[in-house]
């Protein structure tokens, strides 16, 4: 069994206010004579889920052809913040350790609460410190992924949290549709398309549960 947890690269998804929303265009129309419809992309490549690139934040960083096809698929812990979490609340070493226990898993998917899967753009959402980001790709993580638009806080312009992950050879998914799905370990089967020059790419994302021996 799977769970999709992929917000579609659509125009109803809500892009970053200000950012350019999702829309196909038509090259042509069968009904205007063509023998096809033919589609054009028009679109920011953070709507919906998607990869940044390290390229996002720094203009000498990797584009999205080199997001590892790797680190995208296999094992995976689903952890949620609880639910009196404020939104203004930092996700701190503290929390992750109540939430993890003493080991920190190659691939965390966290749960906020706050996502544009709910059909509007979230007004905040809570972020790691960027002591919680070093600590957790210090610690092995390879990929952090989040329900939120961003694993930076809305208004951040310093992006430590990316920064921190990037520089320490991690990976982000951001816009993940998480509602319906129980926290534990899955096997993630995502992957970004292979978009060449960019600072992000879409990507749809799978998690399988794991059958316990
Ligand atoms: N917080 C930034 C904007 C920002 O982070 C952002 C804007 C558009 C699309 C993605 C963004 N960041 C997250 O990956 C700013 O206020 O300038």
């Amino acid at each position: 069994m799977f769970f999709d947890i992929s917000v579609p690269f659509a125009a109803a998804t809500p892009p970053w206010p200000d950012d350019v929303g999702f829309s196909c265009g038509w090259t042509c129309r069968r009904e205007e004579g063509s023998s096809v419809n033919l589609g054009v992309l028009h679109s920011s490549a953070h709507v919906g889920t998607h990869a940044d690139a390290p390229l996002h934040v720094h203009s000498s960083w990797p584009a999205s052809e080199s997001l590892p096809a790797s680190v995208f698929v296999g094992e995976v812990q689903l952890i949620a913040l609880p639910a009196d979490h404020d939104a203004a609340s930092d996700i701190t070493v503290e929390v992750l350790q109540r939430l993890l226990g003493a080991h920190v898993p190659t691939r965390v998917i966290v749960r906020t609460g706050c996502s544009v899967a709910s059909g509007t753009f979230p007004a905040n959402w809570p972020a790691l410190t960027a002591d919680a980001a070093t600590w957790l790709v210090q610690h092995g993580l390879t990929l952090w992924g989040v329900d939120a638009p961003s694993v930076d806080r809305r208004t951040s312009t310093a992006l430590p949290v990316h920064n921190a992950i990037f520089g320490g050879g991690a990976f982000v998914l951001e816009n993940l549709a998480l509602e319906v799905v129980p926290i534990g370990r899955y096997e993630l089967l995502a992957q970004p398309l292979a978009v060449h020059g960019a600072d992000a790419a879409p990507v749809r994302a799978l998690l399988r549960a794991i059958r316990e021996k």
